[in-house]
């Protein structure tokens, strides 16, 4: 498919992806690691605890089982055990597609699989890590499943942190819809009971469940962000009232623009421009919005890039890295449904191989988007799980591999050195790979995103960046920071935890949403 069609896709806004849930079928074949001699046998760990478990896997780590679990309906699978310590022949897993069926991925559920807590320590699991559970089998209430209903998360001005009256502009009709929702819910009770019944509803009128507006993600975006800009904008507005721009208010609003995080670079480009324009004259905040965001919007255009992707590797490999929870598996699904709709054959690896949840997590994505994964014990060697999807997604000729890791903080240096063999590992196979190293941004996070982004660009070569949870009570403002010292593009957004909650990132929305000027 023509790189330039890709990048097509990944310009455009978003991709709608319905429901059309497969049954699982997940089938495991037990495989050799095949990791470079002299990279076996380490294991990674995002918190101290579950080192335990890694540890104990050194001793013996070619009893790790490697899964392969293609998800798809339409999937025939087959699979010998492969001689201990040699790399799986081309033909001993080979998946051949239903030609029958639409090879675009099917329509997801709304709610798609968000961060699962791990009832037991990790500890507890090591021996019975190999039987991952095929993501069927996972009852859904035991997964914290979030996110609304294809993309319209549900936000109000309670849980959004927004402002109320924001939230009730936004509302419109989702309040009416609501109020039909709830007639024919009546109706529904009523007519389900017994003859000899009637329904009552004698709750008091606060306990009834509130209407809940639905979103669009620009919505979420600015809602996620007014909480920065409301405060920036007020803060702003007391400062320029019946005053004329002069030194000290020009230093007083750089002040104020550092201290929303966007950094002294931006904040004095701002400054300045405003300087310029309106020195010794009277200002107003609209003034001061507008000139912020145009600014913001000069240091955000040059990295709002679309994710390139070179399909001639073969397969393209993209490795997601991050903090803990910042969003990596979340997002890996959401960038798989994107890719898998528009007909490109995705495998995942499950390399946040400390946290049993999270591999759980990213088998539920795979089914749900059509797309193969690797995943292998609990307490496995991260960097050898990487290498042998690579192979596995060579020798089935995917088109992109998106790796998944764990989550660690960046200040744990050795935790760090684990994710650099596991970009040394994947070297191995191809000098250029992994072709995209991808972190993840938490968005409510302030100036330690700075350095996340400068550790992992020096250990794993961070190529590009994802914000994710800027729907959320996001901050927002170190976005600018980053942009303006690091220049990495900045790809996508995460607006939800829905599937289709990944926006492409376009600086002038971002901008105006943190500089407060009105939506049009
Ligand atoms: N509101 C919102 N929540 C998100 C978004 N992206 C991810 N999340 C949620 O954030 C939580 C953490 O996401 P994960 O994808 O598990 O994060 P992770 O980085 O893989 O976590 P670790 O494996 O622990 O490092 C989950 O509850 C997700 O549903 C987003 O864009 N918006």
């Amino acid at each position: 498919m023509a790189i330039g069609f890709i990048k097509k896709i990944f310009s455009f806004g978003k991709d709608a992806v319905d429901e059309k849930p497969a049954p699982p079928q997940e089938v495991s074949d037990a495989a050799p690691s095949s990791v470079p001699s002299g990279e076996q046998g380490e294991s990674q760990a995002p918190v101290e605890e579950k080192r335990t478990a890694a540890e104990a896997t050194e001793a013996g780590t070619d009893d790790r089982d490697v899964s392969l679990a293609p998800s798809t309906a339409n999937t025939e699978t087959t699979s010998d055990e492969a001689p201990a310590g040699t790399a799986p022949a081309a033909d001993e897993n080979t998946v051949k597609q239903d030609e029958s069926v639409p090879h675009p991925i099917s329509p997801l559920a709304g709610e798609m699989p968000g961060r699962a807590e791990e009832s037991e320590p990790p500890s507890e699991h090591p021996t019975g890590a190999d039987d991952v559970s095929a993501p069927s089998s996972v009852p859904s209430g035991h997964l914290p499943l979030n996110g609304g209903d294809h993309g319209e998360t549900e936000a109000t001005a309670e849980n959004s942190g927004a402002p109320v009256e924001q939230a009730e502009a936004l509302a419109g009709d989702a309040d009416r819809r609501s109020d039909a929702g709830s007639d024919i819910e009546a109706e529904l009770r009523t007519s389900s009971l017994p003859k000899g019944f009637a329904a009552a509803d004698r709750r008091p009128k606060d306990e009834t469940p509130a209407a809940q507006p639905k979103l669009n993600w620009y919505q979420r975006l600015r809602l996620g962000l007014a909480r920065t800009s409301s405060q920036l904008t007020g803060q702003i507005a007391s400062l320029f009232t019946k005053r004329k721009l002069d030194e000290a208010t020009l230093q007083d609003l750089e002040d104020l623009l550092i201290q929303a995080d966007l950094g002294v670079e931006t904040a004095m480009r701002i400054t300045d421009a405003l300087a310029s324009e309106r020195y010794g004259k009277d200002v107003s905040g609209e003034d001061v919005s507008r000139i912020m965001a145009g600014e913001i919007t000069k240091v955000l255009a040059p990295v709002a890039k679309p994710l390139e992707l070179d399909l001639n590797h073969k397969p393209h490999v993209i490795l997601v890295v991050g903090v803990n929870g910042t969003g990596k598996t979340t997002t890996i699904g959401k960038l798989a449904a994107k890719l898998s709709g528009a007909g490109l054959k995705v495998m995942m690896a499950a390399g946040d191989t400390f946290r049993a949840a999270a591999i759980e997590q990213l088998k539920i994505w795979a089914e749900r988007t059509r797309s193969e994964i690797v995943s292998s014990k609990l307490g496995a060697d991260a960097a050898g799980l990487a290498y042998e999807a690579f192979q596995r997604a060579r020798e089935q000729k995917a088109d992109v591999l998106i790796i998944d890791t764990a989550g660690r903080l960046q200040n744990k240096a050795e935790l760090m050195a684990e994710l650099e063999k596991i970009v040394r590992v994947l070297g191995k196979l191809d000098p250029d790979a992994p072709h995209t190293v991808l972190q993840t941004l938490d968005a409510t996070t302030g100036q330690n995103a700075l350095q996340q982004v400068e550790i992992f660009r020096n250990v794993a070569g961070v190529s590009g960046l994802i914000m994710t949870k800027l729907d959320g009570t996001a901050r927002g403002g170190i976005l600018v920071a980053i942009s303006a010292k690091h220049k990495l593009p900045v790809y996508f957004i995460g607006v939800g935890e829905g599937v289709d909650d990944l926006e492409p990132f376009e600086a002038k929305d971002f901008a105006e949403a943190i500089a407060g000027v009105a939506a049009p």
